[in-house]
C-alpha cells in the first residue's frame, strides 16, 4: 500500500489585524495592500509560540487516534521557538507522541512541500507507517514593524496533515525539489550573532526579516514557473487531469503571473492569502485545510493537485499528487 494524506487540520491565533489597523501604526493604506498583494487581514500570535500553534494542529490530527501510533513528527518552519530543541520535539512532548521521532525542516516557504516529500520517503521505506507533517509560523516575531514594505505582507498560523501508508493506489505521482543558494540573500531573517571570544567575524545585527521583493518576484516568474512547466510536461498524462494548483500564498498578483507563465487556467489556482497574509511554511497546508473544509477538495483520491512552494533559500518545490 501507498502513503496517503488522510486528515488535515489548521489553527490560527485569534487576533485578526485588518489592513486599516496597520495604517494606524505605519505609513500604508488598505488600498495599497489589497491592490498590490490581495491581503485584507492577517492573524497575529500575541502570546502563542510557533510550537504552540503547531501543537494545536497536532492535537486535532491525532484526536481520533492512539497517539502512540505516530512514528514521526515533521514541522516545517522558519520561525522555530529555539535552534534546539526542534519545534517538532516540543510538539511531540505536548501531544505525548512518545514513539515518534521529531525533526524540523528549514526551507522557508517551500518548507511544507519539502517536508511532505520527506515524509513520503519515510513511509515508502516501509520502516514507518504514520506521521504528522505540519507547517507553522509566527512571522510576526521576525518582522521589522517599522518597515511597511515587509510588515504588511506576513501573518502567523499553522496547519498540517496526517500521512499514513493506507492507500491502494499511489497518491504521490511526481515531484521536483530544487534550491538556488546563489540568491540566498534575497530573503533573510534572524542571522544568529557570533559571540565566542575569538570571534573575528563582526556579529551582524541583521535580525529582522529582509526581502528583495523584485528579485523574488523574478525568481518565481522565471525559475518556479519553469519548474512547474517541466514537471507537467514530464507527466503530461497526469497534467491533463490537473484540477487545482495550491501554490505558496505570498501574493495574489504572483498567482496571476504564474497562471499566465504556466498557461494553467487562473481559476485552478486556489487562494486564501486575503485572510492570512503570507504565512510562509503554513500557507499551503492552511489552503489545503480551508479547501477541504469548504468541500472544494474531497480527500477521496480522485482530484489531481499540484502543490508548489517557493521562497527563502532560495528554495522551490512542486509535488503532483492525487488527493
Ligand atoms: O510593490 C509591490 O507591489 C510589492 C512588491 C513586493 N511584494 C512581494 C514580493 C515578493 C513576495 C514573495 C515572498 C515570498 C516569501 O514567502 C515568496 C514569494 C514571493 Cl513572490 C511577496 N510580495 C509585495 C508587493
Amino acid at each position: 500500500s501507498f502513503p496517503k494524506i488522510t486528515k488535515v487540520a489548521k489553527y490560527v491565533p485569534e487576533l485578526v489585524i485588518p489592513n486599516n489597523q496597520l495604517s494606524e501604526i505605519m505609513d500604508t493604506t488598505d488600498d495599497w495592500i489589497t491592490s498590490r498583494t490581495g491581503i485584507h487581514q492577517r492573524h497575529i500570535a500575541t502570546s502563542e509560540t510557533t510550537s504552540q500553534l503547531a501543537s494545536k494542529v497536532a492535537k486535532k490530527l491525532v484526536a481520533t487516534l492512539d497517539v502512540k501510533s505516530i512514528d514521526f513528527i515533521i514541522v516545517a518552519t522558519m520561525t522555530p521557538d529555539y535552534t534546539t530543541p526542534s519545534t517538532a520535539c516540543l510538539v511531540q512532548q505536548e501531544i505525548g507522541a512518545t514513539n515518534a521521532f521529531a525533526l524540523d525542516v528549514s526551507a522557508a516557504c517551500s518548507g511544507f512541500v519539502y517536508a511532505l516529500s520527506t515524509a513520503e520517503k519515510f513511509l515508502l521505506s516501509g520502516i514507518y507507517k504514520k506521521g504528522l507533517v505540519i507547517g507553522a509560523e509566527t512571522m510576526s516575531n521576525i518582522l521589522n514593524w517599522q518597515d511597511r514594505s515587509t510588515a504588511v505582507l506576513f501573518g502567523d498560523g499553522a496547519a498540517g496533515v496526517l500521512i499514513e501508508t493506507t492507500a491502494s493506489d499511489p497518491m504521490f505521482l511526481a515531484e521536483k525539489l530544487q534550491a538556488d543558494g546563489s540568491r540566498a540573500m534575497a530573503l533573510t531573517a534572524r542571522k544568529l550573532p557570533n559571540n565566542q571570544p575569538l570571534d573575528v567575524l563582526s556579529s551582524d545585527e541583521q535580525s529582522f526579516l529582509a526581502m528583495d521583493g523584485k528579485k523574488i518576484f523574478d525568481f518565481v516568474l522565471r525559475d518556479v514557473s519553469g519548474q512547474i512547466v517541466t514537471l507537467l510536461a514530464n507527466n503530461s498524462e497526469i497534467a491533463q487531469s490537473l484540477d487545482y494548483v495550491l501554490a505558496h500564498q505570498a501574493n495574489e498578483r504572483i498567482l496571476d503571473a504564474l497562471a499566465k507563465k504556466t498557461k494553467i487556467a487562473r481559476d485552478k489556482f486556489l487562494s486564501n492569502v486575503r485572510y492570512y497574509g503570507n504565512t510562509s511554511a503554513a500557507s499551503i497546508p492552511l489552503l489545503l485545510a480551508d479547501k477541504v473544509e469548504d468541500g472544494t477538495l474531497t480527500l477521496t483520491g480522485k482530484q489531481t493537485v499540484l502543490l508548489t512552494g517557493f521562497g527563502g533559500g532560495l528554495t522551490f518545490g512542486s509535488l503532483l499528487i492525487k488527493l
